[in-house]
């Protein structure tokens, strides 16, 4: 028999479950999907066959446990089961490796305990990506499951970019750094941005804004992440979606002493009730947007508070690299959100960068320019492919296994 050649690649978020099947042969997907609202009443399940139509249904789905078995029947349903013996390997994206995973990993028991220690700085995200490895395993015991981790393009960080300025003793006791997050991200469009510009990673120095529900920035000096946004936890660095971003450590003390608020509240505050939706109570940009042309002053100040962030992480991020090539903004909001990419390069002339207004506005497609022929930094619209990143590693790590 000829080997197997598909690879099934799960995305674990907090309250989602998005995947795809890809064939390795030709990186073609055969079919992609999502669950969402995991753990509610209207849980949605969105399954497309490539080539087949797509069929959804509504109902609860408890946990991820029932979010894969719904995502198996479905695949079954395709004559594409988890059975197949075409299925070579299951890639599962997870987003804390901590210092200890640097590559893609088969996971076996002792890699799933690493994954549950880091539970407490990916509270969020790693519960998820690990019930979506145990479940995976349990329905294909016999096949190679491989994490590919948030943090591993981010460990070869220098350690001035990677440390905290507190006392290094209790720092590295509770593994306290700077880890960084969205790395598959950020390695696959900055490879992908040096492309576009017709040349290979290590000759060009990359600004990445990685910009979704969660957002992160990244410095990439010729192909290696030489700083990135987000620390401890994804908590840091840009504004987000309900994330708060950069903020003083001490409006902590301040809301424990003051404001007499306990640490899991504060936790829930800045990590789910604040960036944009804490702002002004939207957090996607396509509703901000409209709510701003119909002269909503809370949306304008979310989003101009979302704005100056990214640019000063863009100021920030030029210093460390010295010389850009090129800024690319990809994700859910970089990729279609044209004004934000709009106002977050506007009066950087100095440094070389602008935006072309016709460029800026064509939708959709590949990879582009959208900076003047004549500008000395190329910005870029890059759209990103985690899952397609995933798949390719966890391919090429079965396949040398094998
Ligand atoms: N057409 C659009 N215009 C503006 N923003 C958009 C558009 N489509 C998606 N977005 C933004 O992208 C966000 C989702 O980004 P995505 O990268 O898919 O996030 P995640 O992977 O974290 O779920 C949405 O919350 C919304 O703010
Ligand atoms: C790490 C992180 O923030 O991931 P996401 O954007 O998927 O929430
Ligand atoms: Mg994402």
């Amino acid at each position: 028999m000829t080997s197997p050649t598909r690879v099934l690649v799960l995305n674990s978020g907090s309250s989602s479950l998005k995947y795809q099947l890809l064939d390795m042969r030709d990186s073609s997907r055969l079919a992609v999907g999502l669950v969402e609202r995991i753990g509610e009443q209207t849980s949605r399940v969105e399954h497309t066959r490539t080539g087949g139509g797509t069929r959804e249904r509504t109902g609860p789905i408890a946990d991820h446990d029932a979010a894969l078995k719904a995502v198996a029947e479905e695949l079954a349903r395709d004559g594409l089961g988890l059975d197949s013996p075409e299925l070579a390997a299951i890639g599962h994206r997870v987003v804390h490796g901590g210092m200890f995973f640097t590559e893609p990993t088969v996971v076996d028991d002792e890699v799933l305990t690493e994954i549950e220690r880091l539970i407490p700085v990916a509270p969020l995200h790693n519960p998820a990506n690990l019930t979506g490895i145990r479940t995976a395993r349990a329905l294909r015991p016999d096949l190679p499951q491989v994490a590919v981790f948030d943090t591993a393009f981010h460990t070869t960080m220098p350690e001035p970019a990677a440390r905290y300025a507190i006392d290094p003793k209790i720092a590295d006791r509770h593994r306290i750094r700077r880890y960084g997050f969205h790395g598959t991200s950020h390695a696959y469009v900055s490879r992908r941005t040096a492309r576009l510009l017709g040349k290979d990673p290590s000759e060009v120095n990359v600004i990445v804004l990685h910009l979704g529900n969660g957002a992160s920035a990244s410095a990439v000096e010729k192909g290696r992440c030489v700083d990135t946004s987000m620390g401890l936890t994804p908590l840091e660095g840009l504004v987000m979606g309900t994330r708060s971003g950069d903020l003083d450590p001490a409006v902590i003390f301040h809301l424990a002493r003051v404001g007499d608020m306990s640490m899991d509240e504060i936790d829930t505050l800045l990590n789910k009730r604040s960036g944009l939706f804490g702002l002004c109570g939207d957090n996607d940009m396509r509703e901000i947007r409209r709510r701003i042309d119909e002269g909503d002053e809370e949306a304008a100040l979310a989003f101009d508070i979302y704005i100056h962030r990214i640019k000063k992480y863009i100021g920030a991020y030029y210093a460390v690299l010295g010389t850009v090539d090129a800024v690319a903004f990809t994700a859910g909001v970089g990729e279609n959100a044209a004004p934000v990419r709009e106002a977050a390069v506007a009066g950087l002339e100095g440094m070389g960068l602008a935006v072309d207004p016709e460029r800026n506005a064509v939708r959709g497609g590949g990879p582009r320019l959208i900076s003047p022929e004549s500008a000395r930094v190329a910005v870029a619209v890059v759209p990103t492919d985690e899952e397609l990143e995933i798949a390719t590693q966890t391919y090429a790590l079965v396949g040398k296994n094998n």
